[in-house]
């Protein structure tokens, strides 16, 4: 307009001439800053438009991002109903006041807005483990040994003449975990054979009793069978525990019932264990079970599945896995593979059926049973166990103040030791630690007690060195896993009898051995889990019985151990014990001639062991000479001698042999 406006006032420029240069160039100033800001407003407005468009971008992403979390949550919630299924949440951030529209965790610096959080190192958000239902929501008992209230009379389902057998075991009541148990297997054998019996699991203390939740019900049911078939297969982590479990199998069915027990251990060669479980007939041709009851461990398990002909376990009713947890970390042989494919040889495993014409040609499926102080609550390796709509018995409850989720999520890994267990934890100085473990034996007021050291080494030099600091108060043993199954049944007689007051072992031992009069657990090396702690702790204060449990601990172990019992909520019920450390000073001088005595004992050892080995030798080459000449047995022979055996002449001299040694 301007412009023009020039164009068309040129005449009046004329007229006033002296201005018109100075007019003009006024004008032309104004034109350019009128074209100026217009470039500005121009530059504005598509700088507005831009960010326009960008906040329009970053908008359309948001949504989608919501969009997508919501489909997440909802799968996972889906998931979440499943069963045997875990999915790992995280906790969501707190919604923050004033938020607004904002993203969480999100800045704005300038125009710039930064998405999600910048704060790597910072704390990570706590995860929590969620649970499928039957773990989350368990039928819990009492763990109060002391207040019985249902007697061995209450419970219908049980035969008399087992009732009986209760009484002369000085049973009277059931305690909590068999009061739950032995009703709920019984009801669920005696449906009709459509209604697959629910698969049980079950967490509670040591020496609470599980033994008995399973033993009676499976005697109960299976007593009146009338074909002999391996119906109840019961398996354990190890030999001795094995032994034992068949020992209260046989309790309650030899003399009253017609059923067979049998332990399959490998104590006995495997042509006897074989015999013990088939038997064949030449005349039908055919293989018959000699056993209804087998208690066995993994391993030799899968050594008689592979191996024994008609060892067959396709009428089995029962499998029971006691120190579940245990036995699920042994991979021996792959035994639950093996197991499985022995179990369902058509790979249709464990599924239900569609059609009742499919139900009636089908035999139900074993009722898995595990049992264990325990128990693991990791759904990934329970799932290996196929377990058939499970339910958990366990004794530990959580306080009903917490939040559902918390709930669901604090019962794992919260294992309980029984009530009457005192716990306590000693602060040692770490070169006089043995003399601490003898101030407390031989001040305490214990007549057996049971000390545990990490390694079998260390087991053995412990106990040869309370051997001499008391050797005139107690009797004292030693248990390890170099020792034969038979030497270990003596030494732990022993113990049972009072012949023996201090067993030293390793933790070969700290699970399931049920030995009544323990008065005091020492753990002389601290225990590495508190898995193991709490077995161990368990081998005293059991059945309702007092005991005391006590951990001998360095000052650098002592965070950790601490640790481990606030992660298991015990920290504060296990106190301090102070040992009065004058009374430890005025040992020194017993100590170090019990010292110098087993370092001679160490070494007689090493010599004899050596000698041991040479002769093995000396025996290997010298039997190959015979072998070749055989000349000695001929000339016994010729001369109506009776031969002596190889092994004889050899054990004769190696006696002299060692005999001298000992001299020395
Ligand atoms: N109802 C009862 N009354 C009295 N004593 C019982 C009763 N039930 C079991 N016992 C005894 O309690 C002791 C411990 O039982 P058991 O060995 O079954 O415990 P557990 O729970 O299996 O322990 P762990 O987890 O250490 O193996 C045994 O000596 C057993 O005879």
């Amino acid at each position: 307009m301007d412009l023009f406006v020039i164009e068309r006032y040129n005449g009046d420029v004329s007229k006033a001439e002296p201005d018109a240069s100075a007019s003009k160039s006024s004008h032309l100033q104004r034109l350019l800053s009128k074209i100026e800001e217009k470039k500005r407003i121009a530059a504005q407005l598509a700088l507005e438009k831009e960010q326009e468009e960008k906040k329009k971008l970053e908008k359309k992403s948001l949504r989608q991002k919501v969009k997508a979390a919501k489909y997440e949550a909802k799968k996972n919630e889906r998931s979440i109903k499943k069963p045997e299924e875990t999915k790992l949440k995280e906790k969501k951030p707190k919604d923050k006041k004033g938020a607004g529209n904002k993203l969480p965790n999100s800045k704005t610096i300038g125009n710039f807005t930064i998405l999600g959080d910048d704060n790597l190192g910072g704390k990570k958000s706590e995860v929590e483990a969620q649970l499928p239902h039957w773990l989350a929501s368990p039928s819990t008992f009492s763990v109060d040994l002391q207040n019985l209230t249902v007697s061995i009379d209450d419970v219908p389902q049980l035969d008399k003449d087992l009732i009986e057998k209760l009484r002369s075991n000085k049973v009277t009541h059931f305690f909590p975990v068999q009061q739950q148990v032995i009703p709920a297997l019984l009801e669920a054998q005696g449906k009709p054979l459509q209604f697959w019996p629910r698969d049980v699991c079950v967490s509670a203390p040591t020496g609470s009793g599980k033994t008995y939740a399973f033993v009676l019900p499976i005697v109960q049911a299976l007593r009146h069978r009338f074909v002999r078939h391996v119906r109840a297969l019961i398996v354990l982590p190890v030999q001795d525990l094995a032994t034992q479990v068949f020992k209260v199998f046989q309790e309650f069915t030899k003399g009253i019932t017609d059923l067979k027990a049998v332990c399959i251990n490998a104590k006995e060669s495997f042509e006897f264990e074989q015999s013990l479980l088939v038997n064949y007939s030449e005349a039908n041709k055919k293989h018959y079970s000699c056993a209804d009851i087998v208690v066995t461990t993994p391993g030799r398990l899968v050594d008689h599945l592979k191996s024994t002909n008609g060892f067959s376990l396709h009428h089995l009713k029962y499998l029971v896995i006691d120190e579940a947890d245990r036995v699920l970390e042994s991979v021996q042989d792959d035994w639950l593979y093996h197991l499985e494919n022995h179990l369902h040889p058509d790979q249709t495993r464990r599924v239900a059926s569609l059609t009742i014409k499919d139900t009636a040609l089908r035999r139900p499926p074993p009722q898995k049973l595990l049992f264990s102080a325990t128990l693991s609550s990791d759904p990934e390796l329970l799932k290996e166990l196929n377990l058939f709509q499970p339910r958990l018995f366990t004794s530990v409850v959580v306080s009903g103040s917490s939040t559902e989720q918390t709930e669901i999520s604090s019962f794992v890994g919260k294992f309980s030791t029984p009530a009457e267990i005192t716990e306590q934890w000693v602060l040692c100085d770490p070169d006089t630690k043995p003399l601490y473990l003898y101030s407390l034996i031989s001040e305490g007021n214990w007549n057996t007690v049971i000390v545990f050291a990490n390694t079998i080494e260390s087991v053995h030099r412990l106990a040869v060195l309370m051997k001499h600091l008391l050797q005139d108060t107690k009797g004292v043993a030693e248990v390890s896993s170099t020792l034969t199954h038979i030497e270990r049944e003596k030494i732990l007689k022993k113990l049972v009898s009072g012949s023996v007051n201090v067993l030293v072992c390793s933790d070969a031992f700290s699970r399931g051995i049920d030995i009544p009069n323990v008065d005091c657990v020492i753990s002389y090396d601290v225990p590495k889990h508190l898995k193991t702690y709490i077995h161990r702790v368990g081998r005293t204060g059991r059945a309702g019985r007092k005991g005391t449990a006590v951990s001998l601990l360095v000052e650098r172990q002592k965070p950790k151990f601490m640790k481990m019992l606030k992660d298991a909520e015990k920290d504060a019920t296990v106190k301090e014990k102070i040992v009065d450390t004058s009374s430890i000073k005025a040992l020194e001088d017993v100590y170090k001639s019990a010292l110098t005595s087993l370092k001679e004992d160490i070494m007689t050892e090493q010599v004899i062991k050596v000698k041991n080995i040479r002769q093995k030798k000396q025996f290997k080459n010298k039997s190959r000479k015979v072998r070749t000449s055989g000349s000695e047995p001929l000339l016994s022979k010729r001369r109506g001698v009776k031969p002596t055996s190889k092994v004889t002449i050899l054990k004769q001299k190696y006696a002299r042999k060692l005999r001298k040694v000992l001299s020395k």
